[in-house]
């Protein structure tokens, strides 16, 4: 028999994680110094219990592991991260007396960001505590004036927004953003500071580390720690060349208004489905004494409760054969992926003119503008759309209750993007099924990949051949009429790039207003 190899981590602390399987669901009553107040706004959120991975977590937070080391935790698509690090954080800070920013969230895109702020907003408030968010949905000014507050006009004493020395306080205690804003806020918000960050959150984290984003996180970092203890020389001269006079340097030791307490140390949380065990990358995050939390053996898990399939067709059939699928699955709540954002584009629109096949289809991809994106995405939610097309901006983190299928359309390039794809569905213990359409070369490839996440036979999946044969017809003509859509979008976009280009020639645009 063969045996097969595991790749052991190189990272020393890596080898020996607490396994989450070992714990189990708890009811929320049963929940070990859960504040009431907590446990009234989870029970009006609809939960019952802890997930394992939120008992666990708790444990090492609240519990006896107190915080004292970093966390890395990877555990399956909806399992039920948010929470994991949302909760502690939440009754941690819920004993704070003065306000002011102590938790920051980043998460890689805007509608992660603001799916995990919902989360943050359905506990925070129960114990007195806000939660800002830092995303680019509105603009800076209005981003800004929520999360800073400005002391209120004396009488006769007139407010002066160039005096920084005046006392300018966070309105926020929690902030969910994503590291561009982010780093709009740091680099010019007035009063604006991480000075006093307790809870440093990297959701998504081998997304996040991937793309360097302005050095959003050595300037974290770097802003968190006090002047004196700097262990990132490289990052400090970038700093100071790129920032200059930063006003929000950690002042060492003593928290400002804090009354001679010394100031806590940051504590970091970083997270995936598909955590990265590459030291160089986790290098970057400077853990303490870090704590891998992971479940299972295997570096890669699925949800308990997902079925993949694969469905083998012709390359030139498969939009007849996704198009008889649907059908199959009737009104159920489905993701199709496709591998492009213009693939998403051309296969939504052939599929909205292959007739009426009786369900709503949807496109939903980085090629769209965010509010586009977002009325699409609520109606997805909603049940008013059932299918939607997307590229992988709907990968990662996105939760939408319901969700019975994905589907690969494209078959995905790596395990990694197989697990967020499918990840979409069977979330919070709930059954969902994967397809991927394959062409028979691309078997082989199919099943070697499926082996990193100890999916051994994946079966077959069919759809009758009479399915397709009555379909054909409409599918020529779709064909047929996605050529002219095609070509009558590329007309319509070079008028209107022209157009743009004679006004942007005679009117300066106000760059601000976007
Ligand atoms: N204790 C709980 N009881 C019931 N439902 C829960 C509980 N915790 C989380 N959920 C639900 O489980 C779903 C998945 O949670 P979450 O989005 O946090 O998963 P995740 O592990 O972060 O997934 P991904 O890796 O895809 O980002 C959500 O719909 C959430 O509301």
């Amino acid at each position: 028999m063969e045996v097969k190899k595991r790749s052991t981590p190189i990272l020393p602390w890596m080898r020996s994680p607490v396994d989450v399987n070992q714990f189990e669901a708890c009811a929320l009553n049963l929940v070990p110094c859960l504040d009431p107040r907590l446990e009234v706004a989870l029970d009006k959120m609809g939960f019952s219990s802890l997930f394992p991975v939120q008992v666990a977590v708790w444990q090492e937070t609240i519990g006896p592991g107190a915080f004292e080391r970093d966390l890395c935790i990877n555990s399956p698509t909806g399992s039920g991260k948010t929470l994991a690090y949302a909760l502690p954080i939440v009754q941690k800070l819920s004993t704070r007396s003065v306000k002011c920013l102590r938790a920051l969230v980043v998460l890689p895109t805007r509608d992660l960001a603001l799916q995990v702020k919902e989360v943050f907003a359905a506990i925070a408030p129960a114990v007195g505590l806000s939660v800002g968010l830092a995303v680019g949905q509105s603009s800076i000014a209005d981003e800004i004036s929520e999360l800073i507050k400005r002391p209120k006009l004396e009488a006769g004493i007139c407010y002066d927004p160039e005096d920084v020395t005046c006392e300018l306080q966070s309105s926020v205690d929690i902030l969910v953003a994503t590291p561009g804003r982010l780093m709009d806020h740091i680099n010019s918000t007035k009063g604006f500071t991480l000075e006093h960050l307790c809870y440093l959150v990297v959701d998504e984290t081998d997304r996040l580390l991937r793309e360097a984003y302005q050095s959003w996180l050595p300037t974290v970092l770097q802003l968190t720690q006090s002047n004196e203890e700097s262990l990132f020389p490289l990052a400090n001269s970038f700093l100071s060349s790129t920032f200059g006079s930063l006003k929000t340097i950690r002042r060492c030791g003593v928290e400002r208004g804090f009354k001679g307490k010394s100031r806590p140390r940051l504590v970091k949380m970083v997270l995936s489905a598909t955590l990265t065990q590459d030291p160089s990358k986790l290098a970057q995050l400077n853990l303490h004494h870090p704590l891998l939390m992971t479940t299972g053996k295997r570096r890669y898990q699925l949800p308990e409760k997902l079925e993949s399939y694969k469905l083998i067709c012709e390359s030139n059939l498969r939009p007849l054969y996704l198009v008889a699928l649907l059908q199959e699955l009737g009104e159920e709540k489905c993701i199709v992926f496709t591998s492009s954002t213009e693939s998403t584009h051309r296969l939504c629109t052939l599929l909205n003119l292959f007739g009426d096949l009786g369900i709503k289809i949807k496109e939903y991809s980085g090629l769209q503008r965010q509010s586009r994106r977002s009325k699409t995405l609520k109606s997805f939610r909603e049940g008013k759309v059932q299918v939607l097309v997307s590229s992988d901006a709907m990968t990662r983190g996105m939760d939408v209750q319901g969700v019975k299928n994905v589907i690969n359309y494209d078959i995905p390039a790596y395990i990694k993007t197989y697990i967020h794809r499918a990840g979409r569905t069977a979330r919070a213990g709930q059954a969902g099924r994967c397809f991927t359409l394959l062409h028979k070369y691309e078997v082989k490839r199919f099943k070697k990949m499926l082996q990193k996440a100890d999916n051994e036979s994946v079966p077959h999946y069919s759809v009758p051949s009479s399915s397709i044969e009555s379909l054909r017809a409409a599918y020529n003509s779709a064909l047929g009429k996605l050529k002219e859509t095609v070509e009558s979008e590329a007309s319509r976009k070079r008028k209107f790039g022209s157009k743009f280009l004679k006004l942007s020639r005679t009117k300066p645009t106000d760059r601000r207003k976007g």
